[in-house]
């Protein structure tokens, strides 16, 4: 892709450079700039160019755009050349195009000029290539012409060069040899080896001899370490070569002496290089600059489990993990073209799956124009690295016996959290935990035993909080809790007897003994009893020696009054957990009148508890706790179930009524299953669906209005009639009420209780009973407990009213006088 736009000043100039090179070699030339699209546009053409040679570049240079800018393609007769231009960083710029005709005619002598064009050409469009065209006299053909001899030609070589004819004497020589043999050449011409060295010396060099005219070829004769003239040792190689005539007759032997020693030493720094590559710990892959992989050594093997036949011609993405995102990559290759090296670490994935993390850095490798060659990535496998980080981690933040967070991460979190709660303007409770006589189980069973319990217990702790509750080990047996966003006392309360209720098992030892544990808490509430993290947990655990010195197994608060009210509010608790079960509720009945002529219509179910120990407790008072704690579903199926068996009691003996109603709480419709129940109670007892009567709150609809609706539908379908109660107090959206199936809206008591005197409660008043009629339902006032207040409703066009004036809630038995008999007799 065209990374950078070349000015029409520069191309200017090299429109000139084109039109040069053109007419001196014969050659088409062209220079394609590629446009946003990454299509190209021909923006430089040479003077000689004809529209048929233009198409046809531009036709041979699609084919291989589309093949990825390979660089070479031959048409018919015609050599076409396409050079990449590309910019020190890589990105192409463009595209140069030349081409020569009539290949067969000159294919060898052509190559060269056009190499020397190439050269010219990316020296004249990139800054950073600098390239020396060499004066060369080139014929119309391109072939190169020599002017020379043979002595000056193979004096201007360093190496040593001779000739020996077929008798062994020396007919030509160059000045590297005189110089090197410390002789003249009219000393060693005509002279044979014998006559010029030591016999061992003249055998070798004849054994030399008759190598390479038994070879019939060019032969290395010797390749040895000699001290030069100027006493260095350097690496010499000798090769011999047999001449013969036009008739195919040996007539003596070249030789040629040179220094290898360059050779030598790059061909040892090639075997330390592969070495080094091949038995390096970190993995080396080597990729061409499209991303193919070329090399791999072992430890890239050993690290990804590929071997090298695998990835050959590969792309290293076959190793990605998908752990990073695209923009990762994006970065990586950002710096990589710009700054050339990239490091960082990169999770990647083995051939068997396991995704680990590298430290791996990325190298570009140029070539001499600046182009990018190679890319080169070294990588170590950090696992174990990172596990040992982990664990370090760990070991700072995690009690490493119940691997629970330690008081230092405690901390950090219920810092951070008291931030939150700060900014939210809400509360937040520590439990601070300590086990009573702990010491004792350690110094009796031992510090193994101990051990054993507390990892149980943490066990036991964890599964009993909530996902949001934060436990903590502090030191030995002491344990904390935090609770983030509490909503007063009570829901610390319910934790309380959650962590409570942990220590009723038993714990069994290995030994299969069992020990029972109590333990005593201490609790602190944000901000009120502290405003950071230090003096809440100071709080908490002055909290908790209170709770022990009041015979442990104790909780307290830090405020002592709340302490108080939380000791209320479990005992409440744990009875309503047995109410149900010892049988503790009833129901009672308040009757509904028409209010036009007061005839009964129906009847309010409504629950009584009463308790053995602690009494009568207002239905006001343990239904928010039943559905805290979530005993409301199973007592809201008990009221449903007991009201209509009443329903079918009253139904069988005669006794009429229009519907019995049951308050139900938002928790019990929120559940999936309630229409079922709902059905399957009316099945079970008999009681017509006509008789029943669901009164429901408008904070029903708080939580998924749909499902809500959707719910009570299926509920109106069936025949049963529903009720919004305490219309006016809560939530009041007309656009959900009027999406409702609903028959009647009940005024709340509470804008009842001071009509007609209250002007703003005889406006609601008022206000309900000409809504609820424009919306086609009925309206039933509750708590009427005078005449007037009566009479005003009556006045506003109420129809429906319930209240001590005219009946309290009482026992069925006590009700006959709001049950008109059946004189017929008449099935259900
Ligand atoms: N001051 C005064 N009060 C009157 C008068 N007439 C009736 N009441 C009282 O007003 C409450 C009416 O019930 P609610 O608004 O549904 O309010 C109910 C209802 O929200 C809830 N509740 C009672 N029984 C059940 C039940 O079975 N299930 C559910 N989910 N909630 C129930 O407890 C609340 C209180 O019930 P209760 O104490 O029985 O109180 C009843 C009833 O005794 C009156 O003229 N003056």
């Amino acid at each position: 892709m065209l990374k950078k736009a070349i000015s029409q000043a520069k191309l200017r100039e090299w429109q000139l450079e084109i039109n040069d090179i053109s007419a001196e070699f014969h050659l088409a030339i062209i220079f394609y700039q590629f446009n946003a699209e990454n299509s190209f546009e021909a923006i430089c053409t040479s003077h000689s160019i004809d529209k048929k040679t233009q198409l046809l570049h531009e036709a041979s240079l699609l084919k291989l755009v589309a093949q990825h800018h390979s660089e070479k393609s031959a048409k018919q007769d015609t050599l076409i050349f396409h050079q990449l231009l590309r910019s020190p960083q890589g990105h192409i710029i463009g595209v140069i195009s030349f081409s020569a005709k009539n290949i067969e005619s000159s294919q060898v002598p052509l190559f060269q000029p056009l190499t020397i064009i190439q050269t010219r050409i990316a020296n004249m469009l990139s800054n950073a290539i600098r390239y020396q065209i060499n004066d060369l006299d080139v014929d119309a053909k391109g072939s190169v012409l020599l002017d020379i001899n043979l002595q000056s030609f193979i004096d201007a070589f360093d190496e040593h060069i001779w000739v020996k004819d077929t008798l062994g004497q020396y007919v030509v020589c160059n000045k590297s040899v005189e110089l090197a043999w410390q002789k003249t050449k009219q000393q060693i011409v005509g002279k044979t080896d014998i006559e010029l060295f030591d016999q061992r010396t003249a055998d070798e060099f004849l054994e030399g001899d008759n190598l390479a005219i038994n070879a019939g070829k060019t032969v290395v004769v010797s390749e040895c370490q000699e001290v030069d003239i100027d006493f260095n040792k350097v690496w010499i190689e000798t090769i011999k070569s047999p001449i013969r005539n036009a008739q195919g007759d040996l007539s003596g032997v070249i030789g040629m002496t040179r220094n290898i020693a360059k050779h030598k030493e790059a061909e040892e720094q090639l075997v330390l290089a592969a070495n080094v590559f091949q038995n390096a710990v970190e993995g080396v892959v080597i990729t061409d600059r499209e991303g193919n992989i070329t090399e791999i050594n072992q430890a890239f093997t050993d690290i990804t489990g590929y071997s090298r036949e695998e990835v050959l011609g590969q792309n290293p993405r076959m190793l990605n993990s998908g752990r990073h995102p695209k923009i990762f990559f994006e970065r990586l290759w950002n710096t990589l073209l710009v700054q050339g090296k990239w490091h960082g670490e990169i999770w990647n994935r083995r051939k068997h799956g396991a995704i680990f993390p590298q430290s791996i850095t990325i190298s570009a490798v140029y070539d001499k124009l600046n182009f990018i060659q190679y890319y080169v990535a070294v990588f170590a496998d950090i696992s174990a690295q990172k596990q040992n980080e982990e664990k370090l981690k760990n070991l700072a933040y995690f009690d490493p016996l119940t691997q629970l967070p330690n008081r230092m991460q405690f901390m950090s979190l219920l810092e951070q959290e008291v931030n939150h709660a700060h900014r939210a303007k809400k509360q937040l409770a520590i439990i601070f935990l300590d086990i009573d006589f702990f010491k004792q189980i350690n110094d009796s069973l031992g510090h193994m035993i101990g051990d054993e319990i507390l990892i149980e217990l943490a066990k036991r702790l964890s599964y009993a909080l909530s996902d949001f509750d934060v436990l903590s080990r502090l030191s030995g047996d002491e344990f904390s809790v935090m609770i983030p966003s509490i909503m007063g006392t009570d829901s610390v309360t319910l934790s309380v007897d959650r962590i409570r209720s942990v220590f009723e098992r038993p714990f069994i030892l290995d030994n299969s003994q069992s020990v029972r544990l109590t333990a005593s808490m201490g609790i602190a509430i944000y901000p009120s009893d502290g405003d950071d993290q230090d003096s809440l947990l100071r709080n908490a655990d002055a909290a908790m020696h209170r709770a022990k010195l009041n015979g442990r197994n104790n909780y307290a608060f830090y405020t002592e009054s709340m302490t108080k009210q939380a000791v209320v509010q479990l005992k409440l608790q744990t009875a309503l957990h047995q109410a149900l079960v010892n049988k503790d509720f009833y129901l009672v009945y308040q009757p509904k009148l028409t209010l036009s002529d007061l005839t009964p219509c129906g009847f309010e179910a409504l629950i009584r508890w009463s308790d053995p120990v602690l009494g009568n407790i207002p239905p006001g008072e343990f239904i928010p706790l039943a559905e805290k704690i979530g005993l409301i579903w199973d007592i809201g199926l008990w009221v449903l179930k007991t009201a209509c068996i009443q329903g079918v009691e009253w139904l069988t003996q005669g006794k009429t009524f229009e519907r019995i109603s049951v308050n139900v709480a938002s928790l019990q419709l929120q559940r999936n299953d309630f229409v079922d129940k709902v059905r399957s109670i009316l099945l079970e007892t008999g009681l017509p669906a006509k008789h029943l009567e669901l009164e429901v709150t408008e904070s029903c609809m708080m939580q998924d209005p749909d499902a809500i609706i959707r719910d009570l539908k299926l509920l109106g379908a069936m025949g049963i009639a529903l009720s919004i109660d305490d219309f006016g107090t809560g939530y009041s959206s007309l656009n959900y009420i009027k999406k409702l199936p609903i028959d009647k809206l009940k005024i709340d008591q509470s804008f009842v209780r001071d009509i007609p005197h209250d002007p703003n409660n005889t406006a609601i008043a008022k206000a309900v009973i000409a809504l609820g009629h424009a919306l086609n339902l009925q309206i039933i006032a509750e708590g009427v407990e005078t005449a007037e207040q009566a009479d005003f409703l009556r006045l506003h066009g109420c129809d429906l009213v319930q209240g001590y004036l005219f009946s309290k809630p009482r026992l069925p038995e006590e009700l006959n006088d709001f049950l008109p008999v059946f004189t017929q007799n008449k099935t259900i």
